[in-house]
């Protein structure tokens, strides 16, 4: 801010350090004053004023009227003028007669924007004019037309004259003074000055070009959008009231445009103003009261900008009451918001207490209380500064809770991914589990509960599996059904446990001398069956009798009582089925058991 107070101060350094001339009875009296050597001198003071005239050089000293004198700058509107309260509407003369401290080549004037038509003489001699200037409203034609005229003065003293007409703007007359100086001097203060309203334009747009962006990264968010309208909207003005607009020639002057503009920028702001108010604090405003407020200042807008000259010309005044009511009840809300403690209550204070400060300083500078520079555009940027401040920190504010809420987002995504992986975990534990029971189960479905060997069902998959083996490559196969002899016996003498052991134990003993791709179950009660894959009758023979001599050795040392097996062996035949061939098995062990016990039978085909 102190940089902008620096930049400002020195880009509006046109103070003048000696004491200011001044018009006085319609005489400038600058003979103790040279011109080249300081700053352009305003013309301001009392003019010799000529109301309802429009009078040349030469009619000067033909006038019966003597002049009244008047304040210039000065509006019409409402002045007193010999008796009479002055209309804005009309016509009139200003002279003023000023003396030189010696000869000069070449003066300038320097015109400001007098808002309707003029035309200026110095004696005999126009110098510049401006729109049409007439005694009538058909004739007369309103301009902008600022700018900076040289002229060679007649010796040491001359008279400028300055015709005004007006039938267009509400107030007639002008509120800005004439300067005189040198041509150099009169542009290097205008340089200075167009400096001054690009810096101030420049910062309003990087302003609304920063909102945007904000704008543009939280849609949701439409505060930052009003803040960019309204840095526009005062870059607009600021560029309109300092004729930037005209010296670009962006409206080639055209005065409807250009009043239009400066009007526009006024009452166009306005509800863009009250909405951030009222967005900004919600509840220290009443809603109703706030859109009416908005409709009428937009209702307003829409006037200005469709209706002719001079029928909204005169109305401004209406909507400046209006808004003086606006701005009390905006600032009433913002207390009420200090009061309650809203964030950024007190920033947008400052801001608008630093305007309302320098708008009131250049009150005091219009009415000469004061003799400094006009400071209000700097009041403007403070204001969109201390918006611009809240927005900004609104949003990193923001955007700092949705990092934390990212942050405890991704710690409960974190600990449902680790849920996630343990849930898998436990359904592949669990399916792992269920698949080995399954197995388990199927086992259990397929095995005799007291020996562990294929039950019936389990021994007549795989005979059924040889059978179409043998079927597909012919490779033979044996079926050897394997009985205890007189087991009968085994139990009533040692008990039924023992003899489950014993079938028990001799079940182990099988197991561990058949080869791997053999299967053995059994077959019921006392009854096995061995199934000898890839083996001819004459193996299947081998392999019975190498198991009947293991089991009448072995089980004898195990329970201390001789048992002895009767097994019958058939080979299936090509053709033959399973039930077929383990017929002539059961008859091969009958025939055995019929022989005397304790031996292979083999069944022949
Ligand atoms: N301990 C026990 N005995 C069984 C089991 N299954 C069958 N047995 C018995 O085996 C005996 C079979 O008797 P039998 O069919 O008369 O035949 P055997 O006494 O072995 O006489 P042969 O077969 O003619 O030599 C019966 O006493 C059944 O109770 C079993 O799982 N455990």
């Amino acid at each position: 801010m102190s940089i902008l107070v620096t930049v400002f101060t020195l880009l509006s350094a046109d103070q003048q350090a000696s004491e200011v001339p001044k018009v006085s009875e319609g005489k400038l009296d600058l003979t103790g004053t040279d011109i080249t050597q300081r700053q352009p001198i305003k013309l301001s003071g009392s003019w010799d004023f000529y109301w309802q005239k429009l009078l040349t050089f030469d009619e000067l000293g033909l006038q019966e009227d003597t002049p009244t004198q008047v304040e210039f700058p000065g509006i019409w509107r409402g002045k007193n003028h010999q008796g009479k309260t002055l209309d804005h509407n009309g016509f009139a003369t200003y002279v003023v007669e000023v003396s030189l401290p010696k000869n000069y080549e070449h003066l300038a004037i320097r015109v400001p924007n007098i808002g309707s038509a003029y035309r200026l003489y110095v004696n005999e001699n126009l110098i510049a004019s401006g729109g049409q200037v007439a005694n009538n409203a058909e004739r007369h034609v309103s301009k902008y037309s600022p700018g900076t005229y040289a002229f060679k003065p007649d010796g040491q003293v001359f008279k400028l004259l300055l015709q005004i007409s007006n039938y267009d703007y509400y107030w007639g007359g002008s509120w800005n003074a004439l300067e005189l100086g040198t041509h150099d001097q009169l542009q290097e203060k205008l340089v200075r000055e167009t400096l001054k309203t690009s810096f101030i334009v420049a910062i309003f747009f990087t302003i609304s070009l920063f909102n945007l962006l904000l704008f543009s990264l939280r849609i949701r968010n439409i505060l930052p959008l009003i803040i960019a309208m309204i840095s526009i909207g005062f870059g607009i003005r600021e560029a309109e009231i300092n004729n930037l607009l005209h010296y670009v020639n962006i409206f080639d002057s055209n005065f409807l445009i250009n009043i239009r503009t400066n009007f526009l920028s006024f009452t166009g702001l306005a509800p863009l103003l009250i909405m951030y108010f009222y967005l900004s604090f919600k509840n220290v405003y009443n809603k109703i009261a706030i859109y009416m407020i908005v409709a009428i200042t937009v209702g307003f807008s829409l006037f200005i900008g469709l209706a002719p000259i001079h029928v909204f010309s005169n109305k401004l005044p209406y909507f400046q009451f209006l808004i003086m009511g606006i701005i009390v009840y905006l600032i009433f809300g913002l207390i009420k918001a200090i009061y309650l403690k809203k964030r950024n209550a007190g920033t947008l204070f400052i801001g608008s207490l630093i305007l309302a400060c320098l708008s009131i300083h250049d009150i005091f500078l219009s009415l000469g209380w004061i003799n400094t520079v006009p400071l209000v555009s700097l009041g403007l940027v403070a204001f969109v500064m201390c918006q611009n401040y809240i927005t900004y920190a609104d949003f990193i504010l923001a955007s700092t809770n949705n990092k934390k809420l990212n942050r405890v987002l991704e710690q409960q995504n974190n600990e449902l991914q680790q849920f996630s992986n343990s849930l898998e975990k436990q359904v592949e534990e669990r399916t792992e589990e269920l698949e080995n029971l399954n197995r388990k189960l199927e086992l259990l479905a397929n095995e005799d509960a007291l020996t562990s060997a294929y039950n019936r069902r389990g021994i007549s998959v795989f005979l059924e599996q040889a059978k179409a083996v043998q079927k597909r490559s012919g490779t033979p196969f044996c079926i050897a059904l394997i009985d205890f002899d007189n087991f009968k016996t085994v139990n009533d003498s040692l008990g039924h446990d023992v003899g489950d052991l014993t079938l028990k134990k001799a079940c182990e003993l099988i197991q561990a001398i058949i080869r791997e791709q053999d299967k053995f179950g059994r077959w019921g009660g006392e009854e096995f069956v061995l199934l000898a894959t890839d083996t001819n009758l004459q193996g299947a023979a081998f392999i019975a009798e190498k198991l009947r001599c293991e089991i009448e050795e072995k089980l004898a040392e195990l329970i201390a009582y001789k048992v002895t097996v009767t097994i019958g062996v058939a080979e299936c035949g090509i053709e033959e089925n399973i039930e077929s061939c383990l017929k002539r098995s059961d008859n091969a062990l009958y025939k055995g058991k019929m022989e005397g016990r304790n031996q292979v039978a083999l069944s022949k085909n």
